[in-house]
């Protein structure tokens, strides 16, 4: 695709509403929960993105008929033993939430299995998954370099005691998965409490997972008959990131994101937003399976913020729009304890200081994060930017682009369909609404 231009400094700001697509987290979730269901499970404003779009061909390709229906899907369940073998290996694309949860999934059915990704998620580690999935019984083999192609021989597996060794939530649904399965109870103990989604929604399906009052414990019973059921999937903060941190660093500012999910393994932007002395108020909606709310956010100055190990998990797909916050704000901030980041579709500690660089903003990289200045004006040193086919530094970059008068490009922007096809448009939209305030 021939690069992108950017859009410039709007004078007057960005201003209007708007309905965030659903979670991609969620998304990805319901469609496996449902397969393994007994009945119909209907997913409304199921988010239709590449990465989610794999997950769903990954259950059609295991067996199950499911229809769509523009944003809404139905999935005719087939309960936990219902998968059956692909006749083809099963194409993870991008996404290594699909690869993990599938890795778990499949574990314990009696067949095999193989799947293939493309050549960002090749380089992915996989061995956090296939290592304690082992201890439970199961046989996975990956490439030597511990990435794809994976290969599942599905075993019966037994129940497990095990402490992670990294705060993942993939690698934590894997194994909640797989623990269904199993022969007796298992006990999955964090390192530090990761998003809850696989929990809160297995439990809507009728599993017994219980999560400790630490938060860090998981008590996984198996063979639960999993019922069909409806999911309203809520729009995704990692999505509505962009836009809270645009309308934060642009003057004149004044937006409204619709219908945002702010589960608190979530919230983590939110929350360094609000220390770093951005304007936002939250409107609270409802609290089913998942709270929602609205959230108005206008222009503000920013003060520098410090991120440390603690603070990553519920804010790991965000950090790059942190860096761009910081880049923004009135002296040094720093991140640290996201090595996690190394490991993404990018190396997205590298990426967002080679991209962010070409905008002049000063930044250093350290091993586990970056450290930045803050600075009102930046001088550009390279009008083309670049995606690296990572959706999030193509959307922060766009963003990032923002605060410019010139005239900048963006290389590989058809990423974002990864996880926002309509990223583009839907800023488009904020960038004209002036009137409509
Ligand atoms: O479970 C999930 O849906 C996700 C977990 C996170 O990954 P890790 O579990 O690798 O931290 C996150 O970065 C990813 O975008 C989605
Ligand atoms: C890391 C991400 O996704 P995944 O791990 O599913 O590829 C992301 O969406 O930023």
């Amino acid at each position: 695709m021939t690069p992108k231009k950017m859009f410039k400094l709007p004078e007057s700001g960005l201003h209007g509403k708007l309905l965030l697509p659903g979670d991609k987290s969620i998304s990805h979730r319901a469609l496996l929960i449902g397969a393994i269901s007994n009945g119909k499970t209907v997913i409304k404003h199921f988010l239709r993105s590449d990465d989610c779009l794999n997950t769903l061909q990954a259950i059609k390709n295991l067996g199950i008929f499911v229809e769509q229906h523009s944003t809404d899907i139905i999935i005719h369940g087939k309960g936990l033993y219902g998968l059956q073998p692909a006749s083809q290996p099963l194409d993870m694309g991008n996404s290594g939430t699909t690869t993990r949860l599938i890795m778990g999934l499949l574990a314990g059915q009696p067949f095999r299995s193989k799947l293939i990704g493309d050549s960002s998620l090749q380089k992915r580690p996989m061995r956090r998954v296939s290592e304690p999935l082992a201890a439970m019984g199961a046989k996975i083999q990956t490439a030597p370099a511990g990435t794809l192609p994976v290969k599942i021989d599905g075993q019966p597996l037994h129940g497990t005691k095990i402490k992670l060794q990294i705060a993942s939530a993939q690698v934590k649904s894997a194994l909640i998965l797989a623990a269904l399965q199993a022969n007796s109870p298992s006990t999955i103990i964090e390192k530090l409490p990761t998003r809850d989604h696989t929990e809160r929604m297995l439990r809507k399906f009728g599993a017994d997972v219980q999560t400790a009052p630490d938060k860090l414990t998981i008590t996984v019973q198996p063979h639960p008959k999993l019922e069909g059921q409806t999911v309203t999937v809520p729009g995704d903060m990692s999505s509505a990131a962009f836009f809270l941190v645009a309308a934060t660093i642009i003057p004149n500012s004044n937006i409204t994101l619709c219908n945002v999910n702010i589960n608190k393994t979530r919230t983590g932007i939110l929350k360094a937003l609000l220390k770093m002395g951005a304007n936002i108020k939250i409107t609270k909606l409802e609290s089913q399976e998942e709270p929602v709310a609205d959230i108005q956010v206008k222009y503000a100055p920013l003060t520098p913020i410090k991120l440390s190990a603690k603070d990553i998990p519920a804010i790991i797909d965000e950090l790059p729009l942190i860096a761009l916050l910081a880049a923004c704000a009135n002296g040094q901030s720093t991140i640290t304890g996201a090595q996690e980041l190394r490991f993404k579709e990018t190396d997205r500690i590298a990426t967002v200081a080679q991209e962010l660089r070409k905008l002049g903003v000063q930044l250093k990289e350290l091993p586990d994060g970056l450290i930045i200045e803050g600075q009102s004006a930046w001088q550009i040193t390279d009008s083309t930017l670049d995606s690296h086919g990572d959706h999030r530094i193509g959307m922060m970059m766009t963003i990032a682009a923002l605060r410019s008068t010139d005239d900048l490009l963006l290389n590989n922007p058809e990423a974002v369909s990864i996880s926002y096809p309509n990223f583009f448009s839907d800023l488009s939209s904020l960038l004209k609404t002036r009137t409509e305030v």
